[in-house]
């Protein structure tokens, strides 16, 4: 009989105390397609993905391919996508497929089978969620999630600046009063943590977000799960901007996850200088404190 395989935090969790929080985003932009030498077509984000996680495998924790800079090439852009996921998990590198996917109940299974089903081409670890369907729309990917030891990244506070017109409306739930839709969202994959004993819903909040200079003004002590941070670099979020706002203290769960992609990637194609930014990155992040996630998985 085989194991269950351990909750998407528990993996988080391990890989990240081996080799620290830093998640490196895979984002085959035309700029950086030309920086690197390649066509900006299904061959060059192939040839792009691949080489970034040959570059960082058994360096970094985690990598997070942005799906629709594969997506946009079509039908040869997503079996692009599919070999560069591939290579991540021969190479044990943990995989957050950035899909944003959300949509009623019954599309929403197919979605889930798509990116978390053992037998698909586009399995990864994680895929980052859309709530704005209601959270309950997404309940078919979270049943898949533990049943495959997979997980989801649910859109809470996101770091662009349209975010808050939406994610920062009241809204009222009967027995918890008035809050945040960010915070619904958050409340609502700490219940699904809590239910299933099982880390599997994480919730994305943004580097770059918040109504208090760059804090998320979330409560996150009771998620029980990871935090994806997209923002860092190229949108102007800093390590420094993190440290208080993601610390153990501050979130019930974890592993925190800060992502990188254009800064990371921009010094590329060269594998030593890719892991060596990366490392730097690892470093300094490492020694913020961030919250690391389940003990002893
Ligand atoms: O709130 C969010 C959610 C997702 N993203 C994604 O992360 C990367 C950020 O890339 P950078 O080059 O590091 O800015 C990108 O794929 C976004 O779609 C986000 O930025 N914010």
């Amino acid at each position: 009989m085989t194991a269950p395989r351990a909750g998407l935090g528990e993996r988080l969790a391990l890989a990240v105390g081996k080799y620290g929080p830093l998640c490196v985003g895979i984002d085959p932009h035309p700029g950086l397609l030309a920086r690197w030498g390649h066509e900006d077509d299904a061959a060059g984000v192939e040839r792009f993905g691949r080489d970034a996680v040959a570059a960082l495998a058994g360096h970094v924790a985690v990598v997070k391919p942005q799906v629709a800079l594969f997506e946009v090439h079509g039908s040869g852009g997503m079996r692009a996508l599919e070999r560069v996921l591939a290579d991540a998990r021969d190479a044990g590198l943990l995989t957050i497929a950035d899909a944003k996917r959300g949509d009623i109940g019954s599309t929403m299974t197919a979605y889930a089978k798509a990116w978390l089903a053992d037998s698909s081409p586009l399995a990864a670890d994680a895929v980052t969620l859309s709530p704005y369907l209601g959270v309950g729309s997404l309940t078919p990917a979270l049943d898949l999630a533990a049943a495959t030891g997979r997980g989801v990244f649910v859109l809470a506070r996101t770091s662009n600046p349209e975010a808050p017109s939406v994610q920062s409306a009241q809204t009222w739930t009967t027995g918890r009063g008035m809050r945040e839709v960010a915070q619904g969202v958050v409340d609502a994959c700490a219940e699904a943590n809590a239910s299933t004993g099982r880390a599997l819903a994480g919730v994305v909040v943004g580097a770059t977000a918040g109504t208090t200079g760059r804090e998320h003004g979330l409560d996150l002590t009771r998620l029980g799960g990871p935090v994806l941070v997209p923002g860092l670099g190229a949108q102007g979020a800093t390590p420094d901007d993190l440290a208080g706002a993601f610390g153990a203290g501050q979130v019930g769960g974890g592993p925190v996850v800060p992502s990188s992609s254009r800064e990371v990637l921009a010094v590329g194609p060269d594998p030593a200088a890719l892991r060596d930014t990366a490392a730097a990155l690892n470093g300094t992040l490492r020694d913020l404190g961030l919250a690391a996630g389940p003990v002893g998985a």
